[in-house]
Parts: structure tokens; sequence; C-alpha cells
């Protein structure tokens, strides 16, 4: 099965997943802030969170997730490129092992010790998040870079409860949670045509990386490797490197 390992990992996921190689739109991508294009046309991104539209959190044995009930339109996003409202699905996070590395998208080559991604989908125009993903326009996905600095108390809470979630395929009550807490004050974004990170790898994802990071410790950072891919093995470097962006342009709205 894919993972990240030497054996099972990004640069083998084309032989189950030929996109990973063939595709035109793959996702992470190195953004090189020179060569964006400032697009004043561009709407502010509106996110708007509900609390109680969060259900669990779970060690999927790639990453950390939290999934929101999204049979309403409780938690979405509008605005930035997209027209319509995606609703919030699910959040999740990517981590090196060391805090020198772990981000998916680079700024100018350079990582981040971790990235966030806010997954929605298109609500208005697909019936659930399955068939939106076969869709060029059916996810929007939100990123959000973690840089070293002061512990994160937003973060905290959600590290709380990773004691209860610390071995693969396990799950978790995770109640009353605003992921709005996790976002930067500004919301200034890139935005391109990209992928999923992970297999299947769909080329289905309008993404908006948000230009300013949030802060999370280095204690912080031990906490998410305290987390197991399978029975000992640390979760760590679950990120894809970056593609390259055949012809693509990012568009900035700042
Ligand atoms: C579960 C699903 C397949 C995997 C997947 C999904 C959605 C968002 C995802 C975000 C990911 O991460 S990332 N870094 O943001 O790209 C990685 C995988 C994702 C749906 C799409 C079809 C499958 O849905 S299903 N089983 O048919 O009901
Ligand atoms: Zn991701």
């Amino acid at each position: 099965h894919w993972g990240y390992d030497v054996d099972n990992g990004p640069s083998s996921w084309h032989q189950s997943f030929p996109v990973a190689k063939d595709g035109s739109r793959q996702s992470p991508v190195d953004i090189r802030n020179e060569e964006t294009e400032r697009d004043p046309t561009l709407q502010p991104l509106v996110l708007k969170y509900d609390p109680r539209s969060s259900k669990t959190i779970a060690n999927n044995g790639h990453s950390i997730q939290v999934d929101f009930d999204d049979t309403t339109d409780q938690s979405v996003l509008k605005g930035g490129p997209v027209t319509g409202s995606y609703r919030l699905r699910q959040f999740h996070f990517h981590w090196g092992s060391c805090d020198g590395r772990g981000s998916e998208h680079l700024v100018d080559g350079a990582s981040f010790a971790a990235e966030l991604h806010l997954v929605h989908w298109n609500s208005e125009k697909y019936a659930d998040v399955a068939n939106a993903a076969i869709e060029p326009d059916g996810l929007a996905v939100v990123g959000v870079f973690l840089k070293i600095g002061a512990a994160n108390p937003a973060l905290q809470k959600l590290l709380d409860a990773f004691d209860s979630v610390q071995k693969e395929n396990t799950k978790a009550d995770f109640k009353n949670f605003d992921p709005s807490t996790l976002l930067p004050p500004c919301l200034d974004f890139w935005t391109y045509l990209g992928s999923l990170t992970t297999p299947p790898l769909l080329e289905s994802v309008i993404w908006h990386v948000l230009k300013e990071p949030i802060t999370v410790s280095s204690g912080q950072m031990e906490q998410f490797r305290s987390l197991k891919f399978t029975a000992n093995k640390p979760m760590q470097d679950n990120f894809r490197p970056p593609q390259p962006l055949k012809g693509r342009k990012v568009r900035r709205n700042f």
C-alpha cells in the first residue's frame, strides 16, 4: 500500500497512480513569488466555520485528520477565485522528522515545519465529496503554513486529543472544535489549479495557500511525531515533494 517510505513513497506512487507522472496539474508546487501574478479581480477569501460541525479526530495511517459533518452548509468556503460555496469536509496536516522540513508547498524553495490542509467540496454542483473529487472544480483546499515560534494554544487543544489516536486507524470524538482558531489574522493567499497531494492524486483541487503562517513550537511538533504510521513507526515526513508547474500560473490577491 502507498505510504512515505523509501519503497512505497512519493517516487513510486506513479506505478499505481499514473497521473502522478502524466498529470498536468499535480500538487504541491514550489511557489516562486516573483513568477506569481497579482490578480485584482480575486475576491477576498471568506471562511465561515461552525464548531458544531466538528465530529471526530482520526489517525488514518497517513495523517491526523479531523472530520466534519458536511450534510449541510454549516462550515463553508466562499470567495477567492471560486464562485459558489464549498463545504468543509476535513482538515489534516503534513509535517517533517525535523523542524526544517515538513510542508508540502514551498515558498521560493523554502519549507515550513508543517502544513495544515482544510478540505472543502463544491456542494452547489456535486452531491458529495467523492463525486466532487473527480471534477476539475470539485475541491477547494486551504493550505496554512506552520512556522516554528511560540506555542500555539489553538493547536494545543488538538494535540491534547492525540493520546486517543496514537495508533494507526484509530478514531475518537472531537466535538466543538472551531477550525478558524487555526487561521492567521490575514487571509491573503496564492491560488492555482492542482491536485490531491496523496493518492489517488485526483486533479480536482483549487488550491488557496495562505501567505501568513501560524506558529507552532518545537515541543508541539514533537507531539505530532509521537503519532504512529504503523505499530512502531513514528508518523513524520508525510509530505509529497513539489511537482512541475507544467505551464500553470500561480495568482495572488495581495
Ligand atoms: C476519500 C476520497 C479519496 C481521498 C481524498 C478525498 C478527498 C480529499 C482528500 C484530500 C487529501 O489530502 S490533500 N493533501 O488535501 O490532497 C487526500 C485524499 C483525499 C476523497 C475523494 C474520493 C474519495 O472519497 S470516497 N472514498 O470515494 O468516498
Ligand atoms: Zn494534505
